[in-house]
């Protein structure tokens, strides 16, 4: 759905049957209203005026009851047809959200910081419940209920009906004084329990460094300030809240007020009216102004909420409009040998920042390229690019010689393995965790297979709960070494047609290094493959060399060639030679 008409009125735009639904509700309960009114007014005047016998109102007072509970029956329908609205409203909202980030770039990932953006999906939806639960509602009741109460009273008592028409607008204008400011100060809450909620994260995740370097105690000033300045925009708005209903409250007592002593002294004094009709406007007049008095509380509400239904949406156009996947698929791509073409890409992080151009580039099926270069000449931004984690600011990757575009990304997906430093991984069960793998379901055996070709088999033998061991956060910690062999393993599982590859350059023992080399060599044996290579084994091996600087590619060739041709990349080679030590 387009967000051009805004995330509010695509929600409404859902929500059409309910609204008839409530508008339905407050057509009767109004009429519940004052035909409870009129009932009570009746049996008043019969008991206490006319003296008349509890059997000869019998039927009255069970009519009264019966309207008694129709009313209580049509509230609880117009209660849960909001709540039925907000639950939809959230459903929608989440999954816009979870479609938007998950199809958003990296780029688009990287950003911000991700507590907030928790802390949007989270708190801020279910923030923006009143608004469907109790705004929408309130706010179809006080324009329909007090209508039909004037209507009535005008009938009955033309002066009251004045008053009352001459005090509502006073309730209206309340709000709309107090939504103003409402609105302004949620979008400051929202802003800063996002903030807080980032900033908490981010310190728990890196609370060891925090320690290590002593700051986890300015880092905690940090927290509580942030904490601080949410709970005073938290309280700025109960604020106004407590202002609002103090102004609602007077404005409401003295409107009954005049309406009352209007009606003492039309009954006392000029007998002009009856005590029945004026009794009945008496019963009415407070029906009137609580309705409108709710509206205004729940004005209130809503306000608040439409900041949080606005965080939600700055965050959604951040994310960049979630990708329609229906029919939009163009590309054909089959398992086997893919070729990959760079056709001028250019990209950069921000303007004028750091920018990698490729020029015109063929990676054929099934060669073997290593990318190599200083650090940040762009290597890992290629194999971004490569993967379409990345999308270019212009040119394009075709694969097979087939544009790649956003709408492909799945597809595309399904055919490569893009195996980085440092492997995610999953809390849950070591088999779960190569078993994601592969988009469909894998057997048991493939999984001990992927995870034997992949050089895990000795340590799961180790494991007391072998594969079912819980890994990942909160689990047994896993070594540089046997995350890169999980890594794997999952794309052994897989079997893909291309392997993108960012070797790790440190922490690896020659053993642990061996069995990885053999493993990433019976696993590219066919596929295309990118490493952004820092062993000379896998350099030297390469059919050809990508040799970046400052964004550029400087030169491709084979090793020789470039030893020949790049001093630069002489003078790596020879630093590799001695150990990395230049
Ligand atoms: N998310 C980002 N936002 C802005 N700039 C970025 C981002 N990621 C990387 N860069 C910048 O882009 C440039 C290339 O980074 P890249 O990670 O591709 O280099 P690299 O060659 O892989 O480096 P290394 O060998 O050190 O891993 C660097 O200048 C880096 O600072």
């Amino acid at each position: 759905m387009s967000r051009k008409a805004g995330l509010l009125s695509e929600l409404m735009s859902l929500q059409r049957k309910r609204m008839l639904l409530l508008t339905g509700f407050s057509v009767m309960l109004g009429a519940a209203v004052t035909g409870q009114a009129a009932l009570l007014a009746e049996s008043v005047q019969r008991i206490f005026v006319e003296r008349a016998s509890l059997a000869s109102v019998a039927s009255l007072l069970f009519a009264l009851l019966a309207v008694m509970a129709t009313r209580a029956l049509i509230s609880y329908g117009n209660g849960y047809v909001g709540l039925k609205m907000a639950e939809s409203a959230k459903t929608e909202m989440r999954s816009q959200l979870l479609r938007g980030l998950s199809d958003a770039s990296l780029a688009v990932a990287l950003d911000g910081q991700t507590g907030g953006k928790v802390s949007v999906a989270l708190d801020a939806v279910d923030e923006a419940e009143s608004y469907f639960s109790q705004y929408m509602p309130r706010m179809i009741e006080g324009s329909v209920i007090p209508l039909i109460i004037l209507g009535f009273v005008f009938g009955l008592h033309a002066n009251s009906g004045y008053i009352m028409l001459a005090s509502a607008p006073f309730i209206p204008l309340f709000m709309i004084l107090a939504g103003l400011n409402t609105k302004k100060r949620a979008d400051e809450k929202f802003d800063q329990l996002a903030q807080f909620s980032g900033t908490f994260l981010d310190s728990l995740q890196g609370l060891v460094s925090l320690k290590l370097f002593g700051k986890a105690a300015r880092q905690e000033r940090e927290i509580e300030r942030n904490s601080l300045a949410f709970r005073d925009a938290t309280m700025g708005i109960l604020q106004i809240a407590f202002t609002n209903t103090f102004m609602l409250e007077i404005v409401v007592m003295l409107s009954i007020g005049i309406v009352a002593i209007e009606l003492a002294l039309q009954l006392v004094i000029f007998n002009s009216i009856t005590f029945h009709p004026a009794f009945l406007v008496l019963l009415l007049v407070p029906e009137f102004y609580n309705l409108l008095k709710n509206t205004g509380t729940a004005f209130h509400s809503g306000r608040t909420s439409m900041g949080a239904i606005r965080k939600v949406e700055r965050l959604l156009k951040e994310a960049g409009n979630s990708v329609d996947e229906t029919n939009l698929t163009t590309i054909q791509l089959e398992s086997g040998k893919l070729s990959i073409e760079l056709n001028n890409i250019s990209f950069h992080y921000r303007p004028d920042s750091f920018e990698l151009q490729t020029g015109q580039l063929i990676l054929h099926p099934g060669e073997k390229i290593a990318i190599v270069g200083p650090s940040g000449s762009g290597k890992s931004t290629l194999l971004h690019i490569v993967s379409g984690l990345l999308q270019p600011s212009s040119g394009q990757v075709l694969v097979n010689g087939q544009p790649l575009n956003r709408t492909d990304l799945a597809i595309w997906f399904n055919q490569i393995s893009y195996i980085t430093q440092h492997p995610y991984i999953f809390a849950g069960t070591l088999y779960d965790n190569i078993a994601i793998g592969v988009k469909d379901h894998a057997s048991r055996a493939e999984v001990f297979q992927a995870a034997e070709a992949a050089g895990l088999a000795m340590l799961v033998a180790e494991l007391d709960q072998g594969y079912d061991t819980i890994v990942g956060e909160g689990g047994r910690g896993l070594s540089g070494g046997e995350k890169q062999r999980l890594a794997l393993a999952r794309a052994f599982l897989k079997r893909p047609s291309v392997i993108l590859f960012d070797e790790p350059t440190v922490g690896l023992d020659l053993h642990t290094e061996n069995i990885l080399q053999q493993s990433i060599t019976a696993l590219t044996k066919d596929a295309t493959v990118l490493t952004v290579a820092h062993r000379l084994y896998t350099i030297r091996h390469a059919d050809r060399i990508l040799f970046m600087e400052h964004g550029k590619l400087a030169d491709v060739g084979r090793h020789e060639e470039l030893l020949a041709r790049l001093p630069q990349y002489a003078e790596m080679v020879d630093i590799q030679h001695r150990g990395g030590l230049s």
